[in-house]
């Protein structure tokens, strides 16, 4: 039984090669896409395999099988977005990206399956954008564009692609593969939600243009009828193709009226001769030895219209000269992506704004909220003396009172208060408080009674975030330690000492140097290097999700072109950026620059910059948003805390010291404080070490990102 459905398939295939030959045009020897032994995997999954295909020059391809069978896979096989793990594809007449080949560019057009569209531009943005990449004037692409808009029945030039429902949506997006006249067209899907006066009206242009012979396409459709005005349609399953042929060919093999009944058949048939061979002994998986056609090798197809099994391998080579020239950036492609960017961010004035502005509102959080004087710090205040002339008041009226606010309290009350959480510290004083402070200060030797009487006696809550002062800050305990003496204990006695302390004028800062002062150059830096990085991987993510990036590869555009494009644009942003949060720091907040403004400039921009490769790194990396974001925002603390950029890096325990002193922003903080409030240059080690390292890392970033597209493609 096996042998016969073998041998009779082996006799519909010679018939049906006899049909395509004689279909062919004479002299048809071109073929725009050949396909031989092509195997894609997706981690375990086999996609394609073993798979052969072959469209002839000049003719209409319909791809056709069943979803998830691989169609998409294999157009972006063909187009060169995906490497395949094996086999060999030529697309008008050299593999895919070959150097000095215009396929990915503008001998091809491509329809992805997503829509891929930029839904804040017009529909007339839409097309000058592909315009601009395949090197069209603006007449070509105006006549493109109006014929365009008339043939595929698309409403009002100036309309945004965000408010055009669905199946306009597709009709532009296959307007942008029909742009430039290219010899081959791609289409994954373009009729899906169109209604069938339109679907008959392209498959009518899809039959002019191919008349020509010049011009060739190969489509996937759902709806298997229409693809009976392809001149060879392909049925694929499981990752090969079943049969291939042209589509009254394949129906005449399967005696069927429609080529879905033809499919229907080519399926059951394949199905049975799984299990037939599934219970056979010595038959293997199908996927790694022979297909169900007559047991022949999997790699031929039905019916064959290239050259068979035996022919050569072609080599192709191309000299230093042209693959120098392919992989060195085309400014063309350059400034259409960053005229793109710049016509987005025009209609994205919100979103324009809060990018300029969110540094600044960060900063000057920072700058009014971080390390400031506590203000209006309630402290009990028990005093056990009456007079007004006692110690204890003078002490009292010592206290900073517009930070600490005393509330004179019985010691019940006091302590009471205290556990209740309405007092952030008890003062007490004891009754004899004045005299034996006296004692301890004329006496030389005076009991224990006398020390413990003649003291201020603080009991605080420490689960207080003032219990320590910090880079100057008057915290209530350092009022306290600078209102006290100093007491000495020596062989059991005590003494007091006071510690005669002047600050002279310091060599570097003021006396007045705050913490706002250290953290402010570090945050500055960590804010321009996460917005960087968050709006970069934000939008490559997205970009690339929507198929965009893959839309723009195909049209030609490096991944290295689109990564300069978006850094320069992005450059703009940061500039912006930059200015604002000078001018407030500056000027608003008053912080000390005694260093030179160029070099503060410059390494924050770079700083930027490296926020931007750092992103390129995750957007190479991850394919998802929300993967993206838990990325950059994974990173964002603990780098900001071992940065020393809040705390010094001295007081990080020292395994982890190491890892600071690699982070990119170490020491470009220590380098950008020194220029600010040291006034160094680049004479100096700590200023340029922040520099080279800033560099350093943007080099890394900028490699690993490129790194990564490619091993991913
Ligand atoms: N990026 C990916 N990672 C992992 N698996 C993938 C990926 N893309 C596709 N696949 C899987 O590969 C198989 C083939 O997918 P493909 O999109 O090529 O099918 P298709 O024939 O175009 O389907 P449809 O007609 O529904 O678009 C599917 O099983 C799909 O789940």
């Amino acid at each position: 039984m096996f042998n016969k459905v073998c041998s009779l398939s082996q006799l519909k295939e010679e018939n049906m090669k006899a049909d395509l030959e004689a279909s062919l045009p004479a002299g048809q020897e071109e073929f725009a896409i050949r396909c031989r032994d092509v195997c894609r995997s997706y981690g375990k999954l086999k996609v394609l395999s073993n798979l052969n295909l072959t469209v002839p020059q000049g003719h209409i391809y319909g791809l056709l099988g069943p979803s998830g069978c691989g169609k998409t896979t294999l157009l972006k096989c063909i187009v060169g977005t995906l490497k395949i793990s094996r086999g060999r594809i030529t697309v008008l007449g050299k593999p895919p990206a070959f150097p000095g080949h215009d396929v990915p560019g503008k001998m091809v057009g491509y329809m992805p399956q997503e829509l891929a569209l930029y839904n804040e531009f017009t529909i007339s943005d839409t097309l000058t954008f592909f315009g601009r990449i395949h090197g069209l004037t603006s007449k070509e692409t105006q006549a493109r564009m109006d014929f365009l808009v008339d043939f595929l029945d698309l409403p009002q030039k100036q309309s945004l692609v965000r408010n055009l429902s669905g199946g306009q949506r597709r009709r532009v997006s296959l307007g942008a593969a029909l742009l430039q006249n290219p010899e081959l067209l791609i289409l994954d899907e373009p009729t899906v939600g169109v209604d069938p006066v339109l679907r008959a009206k392209i498959w009518q242009h899809l039959v002019e243009i191919v008349k020509t012979g010049k011009v060739s396409v190969i489509i996937t459709t759902h709806y298997i009828e229409e693809a009976r005005q392809a001149n060879v349609v392909g049925l694929m399953r499981n990752g090969h193709l079943l049969a291939e042929g042209p589509p009254d060919a394949v129906m005449k093999q399967h005696s069927a009226t429609t080529l879905e009944h033809a499919f229907l058949q080519l399926c059951e048939t394949s199905d049975q001769i799984d299990s037939k061979r599934g219970s056979s002994p010595q038959s293997g998986p199908l996927e790694n030895s022979q297909s169900f056609e007559s047991g022949r090798d999997e790699s031929r197809p039905i019916l064959g219209i290239g050259p068979g099994a035996a022919e050569e391998v072609p080599k192709y080579s191309a000299d230093w000269k042209v693959r120098a020239r392919h992989m060195l950036p085309k400014w063309r492609n350059i400034a259409a992506l960053m005229i793109k960017t710049l016509v987005r961010m025009k209609r994205m004035p919100g979103s324009l704004c809060f990018q300029f502005l969110l540094p600044v509102i960060q900063i000057s959080l920072i700058c009014l909220c971080i390390g400031g004087d506590p203000k209006g710090i309630q402290v009990a205040v028990v005093n056990n003396e009456t007079s007004p002339s006692a110690y204890s008041q003078s002490l009292l009226s010592f206290l900073d009172n517009a930070s600490v606010h005393q509330v004179p309290l019985s010691h019940t009350d006091a302590f009471d208060g205290i556990y209740n959480g309405e007092y952030w510290g008890v003062i007490g004083f004891g009754k004899n408080f004045t005299s034996y402070l006296t004692k301890r200060m004329i006496q030389r030797q005076v009991s224990r009674e006398v020390v413990d009487g003649g003291s201020v006696h603080v009991w605080l809550d420490l689960t207080s975030k003032m219990q320590k002062p910090s880079h100057g800050s008057l915290s209530f305990q350092c009022q306290l330690c600078r209102t006290a003496f100093v007491e000495n204990k020596l062989g059991g006695m005590s003494y007091l000492v006071a510690l005669p302390i002047k600050f002279e004028e310091p060599i570097y800062g003021s006396l007045n140097t705050d913490f706002t002062t250290f953290v402010t150059p570090g945050a500055v830096l960590s804010i321009t290097f996460y917005l960087a990085v968050g709006l970069t991987a934000l939008s490559f993510v997205l970009e690339r999700k929507e198929g965009l990036l893959d839309r723009c590869w195909v049209a030609g555009v490096s991944s290295l072109e689109t990564m300069l494009a978006h850094l320069f644009s992005q450059l703009f942003v940061i500039s912006v950026q930059i200015i604002l949060l000078l001018l407030f720091i500056l000027l608003v907040f008053k912080m000390p620059n005694e260093g030179s403004l160029v070099l503060v400039i410059i390494l924050i921009v770079l700083q930027g910059v490296t926020g931007i490769s750092f992103g390129l790194v995750i957007s190479a990396a991850i394919d998802d948003e929300q993967s993206a974001n838990q990325a950059a925002l994974g990173i964002f603390y603990p780098n900001l805390i071992i940065s020393g950029i809040i705390w010094p890096v001295e007081c990080i325990p020292y395994p982890l010291r190491y890892i600071s002193l690699a982070l990119p922003q170490t020491y470009a903080s220590e380098a950008l404080r020194c220029i600010m409030y040291r006034g160094w240059g680049l004479s100096r080690m700590m200023v340029w070490r922040g520099f080279a390292v800033t560099l350093g890392w943007n080099t890394f970033f900028l490699i690993l990102a490129t790194v990564i597209l490619k091993l991913r493609t």
